[in-house]
């Protein structure tokens, strides 16, 4: 299985995105070169000169952002990455219940790894069926295909405060993410549940997903703890790591979560909420709309203004012209 990295020039960095497709083609830049999307640093044997997956996207993303300055810019992470008591937990602890009220009430945009894998198989994409397999196995995306997705997100999002959620589910991914964007998660959040709580939220979550089940959700537990805790050691290890009691009602963690994320993000305030129920989106959504309609009227006055100015010269001119007759 070979993947490669297409990158579309003629778009702006708003609009930009990273593709992965059977046969790649870089619109600028190198050649054609084939990469093993299952080996993170894998050189192809066919083509000796073959970028490892990770050098391919840092260049797509370097077209799209130079330097990585505006991603570095844009990106400010708090990630979830599951909970753990015990040593025995994962799946179902409440992060997305969590990170729905933390993105409402202080403007991040919510990027759920899990969902866009998720709507990538909806969308019945190239790598859909890989994916759902993936996931009915309880088993971690290989980073080229996360990746690929959370940048894309993020890039299209308009917005520069990300809460990640459910990533980077292993070392893997944390260090192809990091040695892409060259940013690390201002901190990770980890909700602390028992084992038995979180089986108990799952098989009642009823939404009909594919990973719901008794079955898959033991090998979940299993990769949590084989693949997931090592970053939650490795957060540790550089003192990112907030604790929150997740075994309690859902307002109640919020508490202790809201104090966590105080520093971290301005509230949006009330009319900006009121607009965003009214039009039915995210206020997030709402303010990033709001800042670009206040860029384009700008641009439309300068440009008025620069017009005028070339019907009616300014009065010190007129007035030199004037004295010269
Ligand atoms: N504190 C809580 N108390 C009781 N139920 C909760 C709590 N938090 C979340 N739930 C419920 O538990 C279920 C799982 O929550 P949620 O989907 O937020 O977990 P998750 O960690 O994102 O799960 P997954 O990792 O499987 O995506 C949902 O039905 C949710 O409503
Ligand atoms: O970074 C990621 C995040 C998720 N997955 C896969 O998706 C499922 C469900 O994820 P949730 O975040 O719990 O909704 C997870 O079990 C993995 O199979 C992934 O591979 N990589």
């Amino acid at each position: 299985m070979y993947t490669h990295v297409m990158v579309d020039s003629n778009k702006t960095a708003d609009g930009a995105h990273v593709q992965c497709i059977p046969h790649v083609s870089y619109a600028h830049g190198p050649p054609m070169h084939t990469v093993d999307a299952y080996k993170t640093n894998s050189i192809s044997e066919s083509d000796p000169t073959a970028y490892s997956i990770t050098e391919s996207l840092k260049y797509a993303i370097n077209i799209l952002t130079p330097n990585n300055s505006l991603l570095q810019h844009r990106i400010r992470l708090g990630a979830f990455l599951g909970s753990r008591k015990s040593l025995l937990c994962g799946p179902g602890c409440g992060k997305g219940t969590q990170c729905t009220k933390i993105a409402e009430n202080f403007g991040f945009t919510h990027l759920s790894v899990g969902e866009l894998l998720r709507e990538e198989v909806k969308s019945g994409s190239e790598d859909g069926a890989m994916i759902r397999n993936m996931m009915k196995e309880g088993k971690i995306v290989p980073p080229e295909v996360t990746i690929k997705l959370l940048l894309r997100a993020i890039l299209e999002s308009g917005n520069d405060k990300f809460l990640i959620d459910g990533f980077p589910r292993d070392e893997e991914n944390r260090a192809a993410f990091e040695s892409i964007t060259n940013v690390e998660p201002d901190f990770v959040l980890f909700l602390d549940c028992p084992e038995e709580e979180m089986e108990r939220r799952i098989l009642a979550r009823n939404q009909g997903r594919v990973d719901d089940s008794i079955q898959t959700m033991r090998k979940r537990f299993r990769v949590y703890m084989d693949s997931t805790v090592p970053v939650l050691d490795h957060y540790n290890s550089k003192a990112k790591l907030r604790k929150v009691d997740a075994s309690r009602p859902i307002d109640k963690v919020f508490e202790d979560v809201k104090v966590i994320f105080a520093p971290f993000g301005a509230k949006a305030n009330n009319s900006m909420r009121r607009s965003s129920i009214r039009m039915g989106m995210g206020h997030e959504r709402v303010i990033s709309l709001v800042e670009r309609l206040c860029r384009a009227t700008r641009d439309i006055i300068a440009y008025i203004f620069s017009k005028l100015r070339s019907f009616y010269p300014p009065a010190c001119v007129t007035r030199k012209a004037l004295k010269s007759t």
